[in-house]
């Protein structure tokens, strides 16, 4: 995919400052030069929904922010009220053989790269987040969330099932007993529910807030050693991520084999134009 370079000059708290930015159709990368620190925006309209494009786009935008040496990622959204629907329901609708597969691999590929990233990640979730925007929310070491959206697992309530990587995320971050209990009843956390419970860690009242405190988390680890840092993460993470790795065949056939069952394809049907009904309202 053609990427274009471009330098510009974008204001910031602390006045403006060069910044590195790579622009792709779906995804941003910019690295602030003071920090080193890079934000990569995901922009898909109308609601970030994960299709093979922007699963396989934001892949790329990892990897070049690990080869491009920055000192950790931000993930955010360019939409003002959705960080991101998760996954596209029309990948998943009566989908072709072969893209559903090429679907299927990107979001694990996006999942290993962004679980297992080696520079350290935070979430800034700057509007609604369910589902695969959890799962990425989740899969970041750090959230900060704009008050009054929502975000959770909420697979149950679609009747899908959230795949045991995506638990591991979810697992990553809440009590056992906890996440079971939400997984299972497909809860939608509001800000202030997530911050109680943990699922995110810090609240703020604009994108701009958010950035600068997950830009202040990245910061903590300045004085420590970064490949010990990493190599620590990985420890911590190499369970999940080894799993994913050694049965990635068989979750990709045990989601093809769930995801063309007759009712699950009449419950994405029914839930697809609940969605459009609303939207026309
Ligand atoms: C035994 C183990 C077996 C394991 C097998 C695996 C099984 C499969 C696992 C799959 C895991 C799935 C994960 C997912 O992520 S599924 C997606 C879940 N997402 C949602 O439920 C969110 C749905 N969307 C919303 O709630 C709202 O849209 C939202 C709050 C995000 C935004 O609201 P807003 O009012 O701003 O926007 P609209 O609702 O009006 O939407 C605008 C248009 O976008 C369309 N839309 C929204 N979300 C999606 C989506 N996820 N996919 C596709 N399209 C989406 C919506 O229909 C509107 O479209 P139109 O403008 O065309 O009407």
């Amino acid at each position: 995919m053609m990427r274009s370079k471009l330098l510009s000059l974008v204001p910031c708290a602390t006045g403006p400052f060069r910044t590195m930015s790579t622009t792709t159709k779906l995804t941003t990368v910019e690295v602030n030069d003071k920090t080193g620190i890079a934000t990569l925006t995901m922009n898909r309209p109308p609601v970030n929904g994960l299709n093979l494009d922007l699963l396989r786009d934001l892949r790329q935008s990892i990897a070049e922010i690990e080869g491009n040496k920055s000192r950790g990622l931000i993930l955010t959204s360019s939409n003002p009220t959705i960080f991101s629907a998760g996954l596209d329901i029309m990948e998943m609708y009566k989908p072709d053989k072969e893209r559903v597969r090429a679907f299927w691999t990107a979001l694990q590929d996006a999942w290993l790269a962004l679980y297992g990233s080696s520079v350290p990640t935070a979430a800034a979730i700057n509007g609604h987040s369910p589902a695969g925007g959890c799962l990425l929310a989740t899969s970041c070491e750090y959230r900060v969330m704009l008050p009054k959206f929502t975000i959770g697992l909420n697979e149950t309530k679609l009747g899908i099932v959230a795949p045991m990587w995506f638990m591991s995320s979810f697992l990553s971050v809440l009590p056992r007993r906890e996440a079971e209990r939400a997984l299972n009843q497909g809860r939608m956390f509001t800000t202030d529910e997530a911050l109680q419970i943990g699922l995110v860690d810090e609240a703020a009242g604009t994108k701009e807030e958010a950035l600068e405190k997950c830009a202040q988390f990245i910061g903590t680890f300045a004085k420590v050693n970064p490949i010990a840092r990493a190599l620590t993460k990985q420890q911590f993470r190499a369970a999940e991520l080894e799993q994913l790795e050694s049965e990635r065949a068989q979750d990709l056939e045990k989601f093809l084999f769930f995801i063309n069952q007759p009712a699950v394809q009449k419950g994405l049907g029914i839930y697809l134009e609940s969605l459009k009904k609303k939207a026309k309202n």
